[in-house]
């Protein structure tokens, strides 16, 4: 097995107001293989960001370790681990630079984990690169390179993020409910160019989604996280075999709400 990253007993506590340790990930193990498209679902407060940004190093452990491809990175800063992991987040205002251009904003992308400074020459070099990969999405991407990406639609801007942060080839992509602050339609066009991006490129992904449907078909894996722990680990087989039904049922049986 090809493990890429490895959680061993991630825990992660956090004081509240009355001085005691709040329990935010409880001795979480986890094995992501290269190459697997993980989807995890779990109700609000279940702790998926938190195993993201533990993931990035956006907040460090309160105890045990972080492996990624062989190296233990438990506390290295944020910094220092973008240069393997990118991250796309729910709101389209977090993953571009809004006065900057669309192609400003794709040239910063290709230096990621490195120092990040625009020189015009290099813009202009990677112009016709640029415009091949925003055409390839199909939203009229190409047409705004000159754009500031403030002026965008959510889901330009989505789709924006999204190739920023597989324009390098990451060793893991880490997509934080991606999706779901945009309209039905553009939400769906935008998880079927998501799934063509990690196919292409086959990349390694984790995938927080509240949408039931979206665990069901992407990926090759599906895990459940309840009270910052893995309550259930599907592999590809056993997530063929469940149903939407059967989901509905378990986030009722746990009195979590599906957040959907
Ligand atoms: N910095 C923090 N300080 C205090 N509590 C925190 C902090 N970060 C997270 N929490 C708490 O930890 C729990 C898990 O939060 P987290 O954001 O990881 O959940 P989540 O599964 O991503 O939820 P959602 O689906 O609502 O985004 C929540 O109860 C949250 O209030």
């Amino acid at each position: 097995m090809d493990t890429l990253l490895k959680l061993h007993q991630a825990t992660k506590t956090i004081p509240n107001e009355s001085d005691l340790d709040n329990t935010i990930l409880d001795h979480l193990d986890l094995t992501i293989r290269k190459g697997d498209f993980v989807t995890v679902l779990g109700g609000n407060g279940a702790g998926k960001s938190t195993l993201f940004n533990s993931i990035t190093g956006t907040s460090l452990l309160t105890s045990g370790t972080v492996t990624l491809s062989g190296q233990e990175v438990t506390n290295w800063q944020e910094e220092k681990r973008a240069k393997y992991i990118s991250r796309v987040f729910q709101d389209p205002k977090m993953g571009t630079a809004p006065r900057m251009t669309v192609a400003e904003n794709l040239l910063l992308a290709l230096k990621r984990g490195k120092k990040r400074y625009i020189l015009p020459r290099k813009l202009k070099e990677q112009r016709t690169r640029f415009e091949k990969i925003c055409e390839s999405i199909g939203n009229g991407l190409e047409k705004h390179l000159d754009t500031p990406t403030g002026h965008l639609s959510g889901g330009q801007r989505q789709s924006l993020s999204l190739l920023m942060a597989t324009l390098t080839q990451p060793d893991l992509l880490l997509l934080d409910e991606h999706t779901a602050a945009l309209d039905p339609k553009t939400s769906k066009k935008l998880m079927a160019l998501t799934d063509q991006v990690i196919e292409e490129n086959q990349l390694t992904c984790l995938m927080i989604t509240h949408r039931m449907e979206d665990a069901l078909v992407y990926g090759n894996r599906l895990i459940v996280m309840e009270n910052g722990k893995i309550k259930l680990d599907l592999n590809k087989e056993e997530k063929a075999k469940l149903t939407l039904e059967d989901l509905f049922v378990l986030f009722e049986e746990e009195q979590v709400s599906p957040g959907i």
